[in-house]
């Protein structure tokens, strides 16, 4: 991805909104699409933010979290690209996710009654805390480093009392970068866990094919039809295409009313792609497309016999000829 662009004819760094401050998972994901000294990183504070930012053109781009290993979908970032002016995903990051239960110098692991956390970095670390914190008190952060933030601020101004927390749990680098105090280390239940996260920008032009890509999606299904989700399913099972993950959210409308949120194995410009997003156009009452981009870990599809490019156009080409009087 480029890192510069025209701007009445000057060239300027690209503006990246992401979630902060700094050194977030998300700040990590960042600096493996444009390093500091080449773009402008603009701090947020939450997902919906840095997406609005891009609408709002403060940002040229903006990196969210997508998608966890132990959380599944990030419902913030699912819901912000399923509403208002469309945005599409440029490209996907993998970023492995660890914690440290740190706090201000002075303060002893017997000491923590109250942690501030990310919603997604307690469940990630639920089984730990609840073996070595029994009843310790879950206070909700916007990001994993504000509490970083604050416990550094308040020690430096002398006093971390009046925070209401005692300790946090941050990303590793974030110890040293606010100047805590580690409590306890690895403290996630999954040592294994990625987080992925995206790039968003405006639509324009869509990531040349890989071979290894991923297609995301929303698609709406029609009201009262038996079978409706599962005929959306054979749009893309009878093409061939596998899907790495399919969500459902509520539309907000109206009780029972769901939008499917859905990453498909595969570039729009493949044959079997194309040819299941018109089957949904068909058959859903809404589909919007978010994108076409690399896959992070490249991996292929498996392509089934019947669902290469080749056959469909050759497909394609029989069927002009039996229109057409020439087949035999
Ligand atoms: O980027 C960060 O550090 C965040 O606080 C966000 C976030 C997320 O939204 O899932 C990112 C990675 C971890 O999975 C936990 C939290």
């Amino acid at each position: 991805m480029s890192t510069s662009q025209p701007d009445d004819d000057r060239q300027r760094p690209l503006r990246y909104a992401y979630l902060g401050p700094a050194g977030t998972f998300t700040e990590a994901a960042l600096r493996q699409v444009a390093s500091p000294d080449e773009a402008v990183y603009l701090p947020q504070v939450d997902v919906a933010s840095a997406i609005d930012a891009v609408r709002e053109g403060v940002a040229d781009h903006a990196v969210v979290a997508i998608e966890s290993t132990v959380e599944g979908g990030v419902t913030a970032t699912l819901d912000s690209l399923a509403v208002g002016s469309p945005l599409v995903l440029l490209r996907e990051v993998l970023v492995p996710v660890q914690f440290t239960l740190a706090a201000a110098p002075g303060t002893a692991l017997s000491d923590v009654r109250r942690i501030s956390a990310h919603p997604h970095a307690w469940v990630q670390c639920r089984r730990w805390l609840a073996r070595h914190l029994p009843g310790v008190v879950h206070v909700p952060a916007t990001s994993n480093t504000a509490p970083a933030a604050l416990l550094s601020d308040a020690a430096a101004q002398g006093s971390t009392a009046d925070l209401g927390f005692d300790a946090a749990l941050v990303p590793p680098p974030a110890v040293e970068t606010y100047g805590l105090t580690p409590l306890a280390q690895e403290v996630a239940d999954n040592a294994s866990a990625v987080t992925r996260f995206v790039v968003v920008g405006h639509p324009g032009q869509i990531p040349a094919p890989t071979g290894a890509d991923k297609t995301t999606l929303v698609v709406h299904l029609p009201d009262n039809e038996a079978g409706a989700l599962l005929s959306m399913l054979e749009q893309f099972a009878t093409r061939g295409v596998n899907l790495s993950r399919i969500e459902s959210r509520p539309i907000g409308d109206a009780l029972g009313r769901y939008s499917f949120s859905i990453d498909a194995e595969g570039h729009v410009s493949d044959e079997r792609v194309g040819e299941a997003l018109m089957g949904l156009h068909r058959r859903c009452p809404y589909v919007r497309f978010l994108g076409s981009y690399p896959r992070a870990d490249a991996v292929r599809p498996t392509v089934h016999v019947g669902t290469s490019d080749a056959e469909f156009v050759a497909a394609r080409g029989w069927l002009d000829d039996v229109r057409a009087g020439r087949a035999s």
